[in-house]
C-alpha cells in the first residue's frame, strides 16, 4: 500500500518530505478550480506567479494574464480568479499567466515533489485514476487561506483519501480526520461548505455561480499536471 498524508497550509509544507511523492495542490475556492476550467476551455498551459508585476509582464510574451487580490480581479488584467469567466469563451491554444492569493503560492512551495497535480472537484475522478496508475505516495497540499486551515481544501483531501482507500493508507492523523469528515458530510458537499468562511466571502461578492462550479464533480476528464513549471492538461 502507498501512503497518503495531508498538509493543511503552505506555511506547514516545510515539515513534509515531498521527494518521490505526488503532491496534489488544492485550492477549491478558487485557484485550482479555475485552472481546471481554463484547461478544459482550451488554455494549453498556465504559468503561475507569486507577484503581480511578474505576472503582468507576461502580456508582452503574448500570454493572457489573470490576477486576483482579496478576491477581486486586478486592474488591467484580462481575467480574475473566476472559473465561470473561463467558460464564457473558448481559449484554444492560448497561454495563461496567473497569480492568486493562496493557490499559486502552494504550487510554488511544492516544487521538490516528484509530480504536482492540480486538485479540483470538476475533474475529481480523472485525478483519482491518474494517481492509482502511478503507484506513488501522495501528499495533499491544501492552499488554505493566508496561511490558515480552511474547510473546502481539507474536505477535498478527505474525499481523495476516501476514494484512494483501496490503494493508499491514511495513517496520517490529518488524512484520517478529513476522511472521517468527508464520510459524514460528503453527501451534502454544497450545503456543508456553504458554511465555510471563504464561501461566505464569495457570496458577499455575489459569485454564487463560482461556488457552485467549484463544488461540482466530474465535469471534465482531464488531469492538470505541472510539467516544466507550467500547468498542462492531460486527458485521463
Ligand atoms: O480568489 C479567491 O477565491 C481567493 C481570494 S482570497 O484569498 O479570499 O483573498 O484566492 P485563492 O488563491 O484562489 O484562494
Ligand atoms: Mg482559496
Amino acid at each position: 500500500m502507498n501512503q497518503l498524508e495531508v498538509c493543511f497550509s503552505p506555511e506547514l509544507i516545510h515539515l513534509h518530505d515531498l521527494e518521490g511523492k505526488i503532491v496534489v495542490v488544492v485550492d477549491i475556492f478558487r485557484a485550482t478550480s479555475t485552472m481546471i476550467a481554463a484547461l478544459a476551455n482550451g488554455i494549453e498551459e498556465i504559468q503561475t506567479f507569486a507577484d503581480l508585476e511578474s505576472c503582468r509582464s507576461m502580456r508582452e510574451k503574448g500570454y493572457l494574464i489573470a490576477g486576483e487580490r482579496n478576491g477581486k480581479t486586478v486592474e488591467g488584467f484580462d481575467l480574475g480568479n473566476s472559473p465561470v469567466a473561463f467558460l464564457e469563451e473558448y481559449y484554444g491554444g492560448k497561454k495563461l499567466a496567473m497569480t492568486t492569493t493562496n493557490g499559486t503560492l502552494a504550487i510554488s512551495k511544492s516544487q521538490s515533489a516528484d509530480e504536482i497535480l492540480i486538485g479540483a472537484f470538476p475533474n475529481f475522478s480523472s485525478s483519482i485514476r491518474y494517481i492509482q496508475a502511478q503507484q506513488k505516495d501522495v501528499l495533499i497540499h491544501c492552499a488554505g487561506w493566508k496561511g490558515r486551515f480552511n474547510l473546502e481544501d481539507s474536505l477535498y483531501a478527505g474525499a481523495l483519501a476516501k476514494a484512494l482507500e483501496g490503494t493508499h493508507s491514511s495513517d496520517d492523523d490529518g488524512a484520517l480526520a478529513m476522511k472521517t469528515l468527508f464520510e459524514k458530510e460528503g453527501h451534502q458537499l454544497k450545503q456543508y461548505l456553504s458554511k465555510a468562511s471563504h464561501a461566505k466571502r464569495l457570496q458577499n461578492q455575489g459569485i454564487e455561480k463560482d461556488i457552485d462550479f467549484c463544488l461540482t464533480l466530474d465535469l471534465y476528464y482531464l488531469v492538470g499536471k505541472v510539467v516544466n513549471d507550467r500547468v498542462r492538461p492531460i486527458s485521463f
